[in-house]
């Protein structure tokens, strides 16, 4: 790299370097005129980041330095692929105009922009929280806040453990993790399930009086202190709101209350439960194919929003799911009602976004013309809840008696249809904000600007007859201003009293007192016309700042009834049912189904079932069946009616009781975490473990086949003691499905457990999945049948058959070893003696077991499905095991 510039060798770079000072850890975007350039280091990064040319100031020069830049106007969309890369960006602006200033242009960092502290909501998802979150501990608990600060919102709350801590990270999916002291084991396991969110580990501890300093001097004095938060909460919510103002140049963030919670009023998810029954994403990162993608029929970004938060956080309180139930309720008993208001809705923008730009001082003029058109729709919404005949409807939807259904804010619609056009530009600098008619003023003064384009074209007019030139011609640029142009070939033609301004390639450039005068004029207009316009804008800006949590308080209205209303038509469109919900210890679906994969079925083709456990009698259930049959359908249909219940939606079931759930706990398939270390066996294992430590009697857990990923022996131990502890120990409602049908016997010996069995049947050699659940133990595994369907080649198929048929009559394994396997009632059981001693193949000689092997693989083919191929190459094999006896 080159050598580093002396920092006193320009003013430029002085200021340069004085800016970075203060921001070491940042890219600094440094305005030049049209472009923001790199230097140095920063320059070499983000030429890598972004694929841009690496350039150099003073090139060829002994104190050459790196310099990359990119245009003004585009730089929004480098900054964005800056921050998805995780980096930090600090934007230093020219402060004054540059040519009304003699020597250097005063320059600023006027703001830092990072992953979560993004105000622009056209690079940033309208359907997702950004959150930066901040995690502090204190005396073994941990404080964790989330902070978005495209829509003001700040909560905070308290977890008892690390585990917990974690839980509640991922659920917020934070996008930036701040980490106090004491907090980097739970920041490390959260960064390895997250591997996209940045981590800023933090130097220095906050202490409380520092922290409670920032909460008043931002929320208002007494504000947090009052909201009853755990000192850790209110530590971690300070460490957001301070970084988020070190980020605005000092400015306040506007943020005016932090709502406080606590992780026992809502369903505890942890990462792979959440990740499991893929609430949000599915397994391989998409959000398609999610529950939440398959119920999120919202029309508005604050909707979607509010439903994923409900969605990865349901309730626990009884009265408060009963009435989100409620809501949900009256637009599904409401057709009418919900088509207006869903069609209504369709035309509100994100207000809650609006609200905070207004407040940082970055709305468009776009974005209020938005705003205008979305207020405008208020009072139609209010009109069509007005006019909704059930007379519940009002207590349905949580509004008092006598009060209005909604603050329509007629005022400020108001103010801002009359005062914004509804043309308006993107950039106010571009003029024609200010709506016709608004301020006689403005009026007078456009009139005349007008007026003086009028009169430019006359005078270009009167200048070509006079002059007798046709292709003359009156333009204008920033830089020279207005001047009559005129091509090479009619140069001679200009009269004496004109004054040469510029020669270009192909024609002389003048000017002459009347253009002068007239450009005089229009100059002024324009600038008057701007400065007028700029004053009125401010006008309506400050009067709407003053009502930004009126505006967030409608946004939030809307919010719920847009969820309420998206979740009755998913109701009315999927046929789901309310569901009963109470304090009880019991789960009762009627007719259950997976609400995705149902969708993806053939119409009518998915099967539903019932299902009933209740903690004080049959708790466990053990869940057996060939592969394929739908066990993990099931048991994850289960867990997500609970989650959609207590979330505060109708469930995809013909009834359902739900007996309020504390925490869903899974370990559901195959989640390889080889990337971070750790085998297949190992993640299952660390998934159990969790499991057993974080269930209560309320809780619900689902277990798919604990033990697979070790020997026979170990696995089924492992397995039959989990079932154990979850039946006597732990005592909650849960569901175990395995493939060790050794573990059905457990029921024989503990009151609270069940078996149930996935049906399906074998017909002429195809396997038929019925796919309803039926009391009682699967009778039979169909390994070897669904090994058929995924495809295996019938020759390995027939030797399988072969060595299960030996192994079902007790033989030894085709090595000679002994059956060191537990012998079983075979006539029972005959598909799970993997465990029997069987005939005794150690008396035969090579020959008989060379023609037994032959005559059980001829036994046991399928010859329906068999290929040339494969007949021809069974008979080699055969040949030469006849040739060479075992
Ligand atoms: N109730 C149902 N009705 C219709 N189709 C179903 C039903 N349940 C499951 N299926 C279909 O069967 C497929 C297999 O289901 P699932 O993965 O739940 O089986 P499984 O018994 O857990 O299998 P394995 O033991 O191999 O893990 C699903 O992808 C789905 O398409």
């Amino acid at each position: 790299m080159a050598k580093q510039q002396d920092p006193a060798a320009t003013p430029l770079m002085r200021q340069y370097l004085t800016a970075k000072e203060k921001h070491k850890d940042a890219l600094l975007f440094f305005r030049l005129g049209d472009f923001y350039e790199l230097f140095f280091e920063d320059a070499v990064i983000a030429a890598r980041a972004l694929e841009l040319t690496l350039t150099s100031r003073n090139k060829g020069a002994e104190d050459e330095i790196p310099m990359a830049g990119v245009p003004y106007h585009a730089a929004a969309t480098y900054i964005q692929r800056l921050l998805d890369q995780g980096f930090k960006v600090a934007i230093c602006e020219q402060m004054a105009d540059p040519s009304k200033v003699k020597g250097i242009v005063p320059r600023e960092v006027v703001r830092v922009v990072t992953p979560a502290i993004v105000y622009d909501d056209a690079t940033i998802d309208a359907r997702t929280n950004l959150y930066l979150v901040a995690v502090e501990e204190g005396a073994g608990r941990f404080g964790i806040a989330a902070l978005d600060v495209s829509t003001g919102e700040l909560s905070a709350c308290e977890a008892a453990d690390r585990d917990g801590a974690l839980g509640e990270l991922v659920r917020l999916d934070a996008r930036e993790l701040l980490v106090g002291p004491g907090a980097e084991a739970v920041a490390e396991q959260f960064a390895a399930v997250r591997p996209r969110a940045v981590v800023r580990k933090q130097a220095a501890a906050l202490e409380e009086a520092a922290a409670m300093a920032t909460l008043d001097a931002i929320l208002g004095a007494g504000e947090a202190g009052a909201s009853g938060a755990p000192i850790s909460a209110l530590r971690a919510a300070a460490r957001c709101l301070d970084v988020a103002r070190e980020c605005e140049a000092g400015q306040k963030p506007p943020v005016a209350r932090l709502e406080v919670y606590g992780l026992d009023e809502t369903l505890l998810l942890d990462d792979a439960t959440q990740s499991h029954l893929e609430l949000v994403r599915t397994m391989d990162g998409d959000t398609r194919g999610s529950l939440l993608a398959q119920i999120d029929e919202t029309k508005t970004g604050p909707g979607a929003r509010l439903l994923r938060r409900r969605l990865l956080s349901p309730l626990t309180h009884v009265s408060e799911i009963r009435r989100r139930h409620d809501a949900v309720e009256l637009f599904v008993t409401q057709p009418g009602l919900r088509a207006e208001v869903r069609s209504l809705f369709g035309r509100v923008s994100d207000i809650e976004r609006l609200a905070m730009k207004l407040a940082v001082g970055r709305a468009s003029p776009r974005d209020l013309v938005a705003l205008g058109r979305s207020l405008e729709a208020l009072p139609a919404v209010a009109h069509a809840l007005e006019s909704c005949p059930d007379l519940s409807a009002r207590e349905a939807l949580g509004i008092a008696p006598g009060a209005p259904w909604l603050d329509v804010c007629a005022d400020l619609c108001d103010e801002l249809v009359r005062a914004i056009d509804p043309d308006a530009p993107v950039r106010a600098s571009d003029g024609g904000v200010i709506r016709a008619g608004y301020d006689l003023a403005l009026d007078e003064v456009r009139t005349l600007a007008r007026d003086g384009q009028r009169l430019i074209v006359e005078l270009e007019t009167r200048l070509r007859e006079e002059v007798q030139i046709p292709s003359l011609k009156l333009r204008f640029t920033r830089v020279f201003g207005w001047y009559v142009e005129v091509t090479r070939s009619h140069t001679s033609k200009a009269p004496k009293t004109w004054r040469r301004k510029q020669t270009v390639a192909n024609a002389e450039r003048f000017t002459c007192d009347e253009l002068d005068e007239l450009a005089d004029k229009l100059a002024h207009a324009e600038d008057r016309c701007m400065a007028r316009e700029t004053e009125l804008l401010n006008g309506v800006l400050r009067s709407l700042v003053a009502h930004v949590e009126r505006l967030r308080a409608v946004a939030g209205r809307l919010a719920e009834w847009d969820v309420a209303s998206a979740l009755a038509e998913v109701a009315h469109r999927n046929d789901y049912a309310r569901p009963v919900v109470d304090d009880s210890l019991r789960l009762v679906i009627e007719d259950g189904r997976h609400p995705v994969v149902e969708r993806l079925a053939a119409a009518g083709r998915f099967v539903p079932n019932d299902v009933a456990l209740d903690a004080t009698a049959e708790r466990l259930w053990l869940l057996t069946g060939p592969n394929m049959a739908g066990k993990s359908t099931l048991m994850r249909q289960v867990a997500l009616i609970v989650i959609l219940a207590q979330a505060g939606s109708f469930v995809p079931a013909r009834r359902a009781e739900v007996g309020i759930v504390d925490r869903v706990l899974t370990r559901v398939g195959a989640s390889d975490n080889l990337a971070k270390g750790d085998s297949t066996f190992m993640v299952e294992m660390k998934e159990t473990a969790n499991v057993l430590r974080r269930a209560t009697r309320r809780s619900l857990v689902v277990l798919d086949e604990i033990g697979r990923g070790t020997s026979t022996y170990d696995g089924l131990s492992i397995a039959w003691a989990v079932a154990e502890h979850l039946h006597d120990v732990i005592g909650c409602r849960a569901m175990f499905a395995t493939h060790y049908h050794e573990l059905t016997e457990l029921c024989t010996t503990r009151s609270g457990s069940e078996n149930f069995s996935v049906s399906a049947r074998e017909h002429e050699g195809t396997l038929i999945f019925l796919h309803k659940l039926q009391r009682g133990a699967a009778s039979r595994s169909y390994g070897v049948a669904c090994a058929r369907l995924a495809g295996i080649p019938e020759i390995v198929l027939a030797r399988a058959r072969t060595l299960l048929s030996d192994l079902e009559r007790g033989a030894p394994l085709p090595s000679g070893a002994p059956a060191s396997l537990r012998r079983r009632d075979r006539a029972a059981r005959p598909q799970l003696d993997l465990f029997g001693s069987g005939p005794d193949r150690a008396a035969m000689t090579p020959e008989q077991k060379t023609a037994h092997d032959i005559a059980e693989a001829l036994r046991s083919l399928d010859t329906d499905r068999l290929t040339p191929l494969e007949a021809l190459q069974l008979v080699a094999t055969w040949k030469k095991q006849v040739a060479s006896p075992a």
